[in-house]
Parts: C-alpha cells; structure tokens; sequence
C-alpha cells in the first residue's frame, strides 16, 4: 500500500466540504466505470460530516448501494441508531437516494443472526463475489483508536476470514453492534478517514506517526491495493510532525 495522504484543512466546515466533493468524485468515477457506486459509511461524527452536505451534490443516486462499516444493533428508533440518521437526511422527506438503495442491518434478529443477515446482504449486492470490494468506505477514529466496532484488543482484530461480525461486548455503548472486519476494508479501492478536533490529536498521532507497538485498530487500515485518504482540521493534526503531504 502506497503512503497514506494526509490532508490538514483549516476548519471542521473544511473537512466536512473536502470530503463531501471526495465522496462525489468517488462517486460519479465509479458509476462512470462500473455502472454504480459501493459504499459504506460510518456512524458519530462521520454523520455529521456527511449530511448536511451530500444531499444538493450532484450524482446519479439511483447507482449508489449505500451499506454500513458498522452499526448499533438497536431499534430503527433509537438516536444511536446510524442507518436511521442517514436515513432522516438522504431519504425521508424528499431526500435523494431511494430507499431501496440503502442498506440496515436487521434490529429484530438476535446481534448474530443480524450479522450473517448482512453478510448475505452484501454478498447478494456484490453479486456472490467472496470478498467484495467496496468502492469506498467512510471511517471514523474514536480517541481510543478504534474505527468500525474494532476495538483496541478486541479479538475481533485478528478475524481472518470473515467480512462482517458481530460483537456484543464493545467497549463503547451500545455493546452490541455488526461490523466490517479487516479482510473486507482492506479491500476497499479508496478508504477516507476524517477526524476533528483537539480531542482527537493525540490518537491521529499514534496512529499516523507509531514509534511502534501493537498497531491500533484505525492504523491496521491499509487497503492492500487501495488508496487511504485522511482529512484533519488543524486542531486533529497539532501534534503531527508533517502537517499536510499534499
Ligand atoms: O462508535 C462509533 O465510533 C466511531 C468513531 O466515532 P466519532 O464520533 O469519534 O468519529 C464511528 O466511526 C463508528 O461508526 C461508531 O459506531
């Protein structure tokens, strides 16, 4: 895998419009190529980031095929719940992409069921290929490290083969979630991080800039033959050596 870049942009306002035009481009190349766009999207400040600017981009929605690096497995009316948050902003009320396009876990099924579920879901999607590969994946990094539901030493770090799994002791509340695990992401043609911040300095450090050690979860992403994009504010990069590679 080729470098990691690094963009450091001025404001949280920055990072949410960089990495909306990102995701258009992203977009539109792939429906270009392939006929539609494969993507997964993270939950927490992702959301916010994604939201409010997507929906007035322009894009042939109908391509997309929008699933989930991972989600709380709560009902569809929990505030914790990520699907029901996009949804709120991407569908309902007039939204631009079709429901049908988008793609939840299933909240009724016990948190394994739901998992083997959306496994299915996505293999159904990818057209029964065994390890999909998604076009993108949008990621979040929480202060410990972890990104999707991989937690720092969690097992789930060292699932080889498997492409989606369900955990039930998160250390972060809710405790029970479905995730993407590393065989899949780091299959991924193009993974964006994006992180703002103070609180997040110190972690984009050690992830970015490791004097070694057990590499924590959002550092293990490395698309084998993909590209990884990170987008900073200034606040997120202080404690950076190189503030910006591009
Ligand atoms: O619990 C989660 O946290 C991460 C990071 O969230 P952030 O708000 O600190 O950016 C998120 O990416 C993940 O989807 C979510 O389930």
């Amino acid at each position: 895998m080729a470098a990691p870049t690094i963009l450091v942009l001025e404001s949280e306002a920055d990072v949410s419009s960089k990495l909306c035009d990102l995701v258009i481009e992203k977009a539109n190349s792939a429906i270009e190529r392939d006929g539609k766009f494969t993507v997964g999207l993270s939950g927490g400040s992702m959301a916010k980031f994604l939201c409010n600017g997507l929906p007035s981009r322009t894009t042939d929605w109908s391509k997309w095929r929008v699933f989930f690096c991972d989600e709380r497995h709560v009902p569809f009316t929990d505030p914790e719940c990520t699907y029901t948050i996009y949804k709120s902003k991407l569908v309902d009320n007039g939204g631009p992409l079709p429901g049908e396009n988008i793609f939840p876990i299933n909240p009724d099924l016990s948190v394994e069921d739901a998992a083997q579920a959306y496994k299915e879901k996505i293999l159904e999607v990818f057209g029964g290929v065994d390890l999909p590969k998604f076009h993108l994946l949008l990621l979040g990094m929480g202060p410990d490290g972890h990104t999707c539901s991989l937690f720092p030493g969690h097992p789930l770090l060292q699932v080889t083969k498997d492409i989606i799994s369900p955990i039930s002791d998160s250390p972060k509340p809710p405790p029970k979630r479905v995730t993407m695990t590393f065989p899949m992401i780091n299959n991924c043609e193009c993974a964006i991080f994006a992180s703002c911040g103070g609180g997040k300095a110190e972690i984009v450090k050690r992830v970015l800039e490791s004097d070694g050690g057990e590499p924590l979860p959002a550092a293990r992403v490395k698309p084998t033959q993909g590209e990884l994009i990170w987008i900073l504010d200034k606040a997120a990069a202080s404690q950076l050596k190189a503030q910006s590679n591009i």
